[in-house]
């Protein structure tokens, strides 16, 4: 079994820069409220990927479960003390209103088509380009800064390319015969000091979550446990948050267990397939990456998994960032606000570069 390696924190930071360097693949990773960082080197350029989900790795997961998850090899592996120092703030960056009338016309489309009755919900994306000068490490610390309950990474692969990352979002989690997984949707702007006036719009958005998990899961988990839902803060954005934790069987086959939850009605929609075909015939673009997930597959000295939802990320290419972000939309959805809560995803990532 691969157990990661101990070693010095300036260390590891110098490892990744000589992979990028030698432009090999790597993956560095801190999970949510951890004082840890991890990496994972895979010795050379080859595409590898995760098939029956038994594999061991850094598993890089698209959008579309039609296309190839990449799986890193952990050749080395190695894991570093990371305290957060500096306290720092948020440095409020405005996005500009291009692509505003397209966006707001897509989801005056899909409302439509929720009133027609062919849709319930469906998460509607878009993805903003923005030149920048800093390094992918600078970006990597500052987000570790900033968005300490998240799941912050730097994934990097020649012949795919480099993402960033600060999700929110636990796909599952698989340890001891456990898995815990989360139903996260609905989002509002922290204001001060104030609670979050969660409005039916939300509720409604987050409760379709945690149905349709619940129902995806009953007939293959026992013990199944649900929490109440509660309000979260990632960065400065408030989410509604329920925790699911169940059973696993001898006869839970991993990969089948993943594409059951995957895509969720946060990140595609209601019903699925429906929602997945309304999303690629009107988004206009290949959300690629975005929305798919990532993390650690059978890896380390017990061999666990733990899987993030693709969100609050970038695609880096040289002095270029694309932005990816989206949001739920359902018959409540008012199109304005809907695009609002787009900007303030965006400025989640501005405030990196
Ligand atoms: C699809 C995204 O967020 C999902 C996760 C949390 C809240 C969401 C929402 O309020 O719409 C989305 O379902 C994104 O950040 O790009």
């Amino acid at each position: 079994m691969h157990s990661p390696k101990r070693i010095e924190l300036a260390e590891i930071f110098q490892k990744v820069e000589g992979q990028r360097a030698a432009n090999l693949p790597f993956a560095i990773y801190s999970f949510p409220n951890s004082q840890e960082i991890f990496t994972v080197f895979q010795n050379d350029d080859v595409e590898h990927y995760a098939l029956d989900f038994q594999e061991s790795g850094f598993l890089f997961a698209p959008f579309d479960s039609e296309q190839n998850s990449i799986l890193l090899k952990p050749d080395s592996f190695f894991v570093s003390e990371y305290i957060v120092q500096d306290q720092i703030f948020f440095k409020e960056i405005n996005p500009s209103n291009r692509g505003k009338e397209e966006h707001i016309n897509l989801i005056n489309k899909s409302i439509n088509e929720i009133k027609a009755g062919n849709l319930e919900k469906v998460v509607l994306s878009r993805m903003i380009n923005v030149e920048t000068n800093s390094s992918f490490l600078a970006m990597l610390k500052l987000a570790l800064q900033l968005y300490t309950n998240a799941f912050c990474y730097v994934w990097y692969h020649p012949k795919v390319g480099m993402w960033l990352g600060a999700s929110p979002e636990q796909l599952l989690s698989v340890n001891k015969g456990v898995l815990r997984t989360t139903s996260l949707a609905g989002t509002l702007p922290v204001v001060d000091d104030e609670k979050a006036q969660w409005t039916k719009k939300e509720l409604d958005e987050q409760q379709m979550v945690t149905t349709f998990l619940l129902e995806e899961l009953k007939e293959i988990l026992n013990d199944i446990e649900v929490s109440k839902v509660e309000s979260i803060k990632a960065g400065s954005l408030w989410h509604l948050k329920t925790n699911i934790t169940a059973t696993l069987t001898k006869k839970n086959d991993l990969k089948e267990l993943i594409y059951k939850m995957h895509p969720s009605p946060a990140v595609c929609g209601l019903p699925k397939k429906r929602a997945k075909k309304f999303i690629r015939a009107h988004e206009g673009y290949a959300r690629s990456f975005y929305t798919g997930f990532l993390g650690e597959l059978n890896l380390g000295q017990s061999a666990n998994t733990s899987l993030f939802v693709n969100l609050r990320c970038m695609s880096l290419n040289q002095n270029q960032a694309t932005i990816f972000v989206g949001g739920g939309i359902t018959k409540d959805s008012n199109p304005e606000n809907e695009w609002e809560e787009t900007e303030n995803k965006t400025r989640t990532m501005l405030s990196l570069l």
